[in-house]
């Protein structure tokens, strides 16, 4: 493990009321600690969890609009708003890493083919299973990445990364993070909605629920209930639901 503590420099916010401050889940924030090589963040959509993350790796010196230190690009509106207000706190520092932000990861791939342009050596794609993002569908795309750049003594921010990915390739990321989880020294801070990566082991999983950041275990979260309830009860969640529908 790398990163220890997230701290917010609330002395240096001039208002309060303004993004990302005024999101109810860091208005309450003042600090995180990290305490497992696996972290997650859940919570409703808009709760904050991708301004936290994207402050995190602009702080870690990753280009907040996704890649590692050396993937300079410019993408509108990437600078993160949130990342001069925190102080990170490490126990050793790492460089290594990649922040994957699935939203502009079609970006991330064009400015690695104009990488290759340049690449004599024919490099590039070395660490990105060989060819072009942009030759991969997107769920191949993201999985070499995992396989291929993933590697030891790292810090992965990883935004939504199971967009892409079928359960079966969720999967295959579970055994890519164990890999290098039992291999040696990696930490993923990973904002995700899925119940299948949730249930990686060991994890902890922070709520940005309820205007505030708290550990909640797997079985309580959203994620993991109402999945369950679908798969078990999927007529009379759909009667129900439907039978809302109607009424409004
Ligand atoms: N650049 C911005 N300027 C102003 N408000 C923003 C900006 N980016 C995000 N927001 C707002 O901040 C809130 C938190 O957004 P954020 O993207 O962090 O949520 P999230 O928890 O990651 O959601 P999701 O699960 O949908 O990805 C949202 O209400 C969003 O509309």
């Amino acid at each position: 493990m790398f990163l220890k503590k997230v701290t917010l420099k609330r002395e240096e916010v001039k208002d309060p009321r303004e993004y990302p401050f005024h999101i109810p889940a860091i208005k309450s924030f003042s600090q995180m600690d990290f305490n497992r090589k696996v972290t997650f963040f859940v919570g409703e959509n808009g709760s904050g969890k991708s301004t936290l993350l994207e402050a995190i790796a602009d702080q870690c010196g990753f280009n907040p609009a996704g890649g590692g230190r050396n993937n300079t690009y410019n993408l509108h509106a990437s600078e993160s708003a949130l990342g001069p207000y925190l102080r990170l706190s490490w126990m050793p520092k790492v460089t290594n890493g990649f922040f994957l932000r699935a939203e502009s990861f079609y970006q991330f791939a064009t400015h690695l083919d104009e990488l290759d342009q340049d690449d004599l050596e024919g490099l590039t794609y070395q660490s990105y299973g060989g060819k072009s993002l942009h030759e991969q569908s997107h769920g191949e795309s993201f999985l070499s990445l995992f396989a291929n750049r993933f590697q030891q003594k790292a810090i992965y921010l990883l935004d939504e990364p199971e967009a892409a990915l079928s359960p079966q390739r969720q999967l295959a990321l579970l055994k890519i993070m164990h890999d290098l989880e039992k291999q040696g020294n990696c930490q993923f801070i990973i904002a995700t909605h899925s119940p299948i990566l949730l249930g990686y082991p060991d994890a902890d999983i922070l709520s940005f629920d309820e205007g505030k950041i708290q550990s909640v275990a797997y079985e309580m979260t959203d994620h993991y209930q109402i999945t369950s309830y679908f798969l078990q009860h999927r007529e009379r969640m759909l009667e129900q639901l439907f039978a809302e529908e109607d009424e409004e």
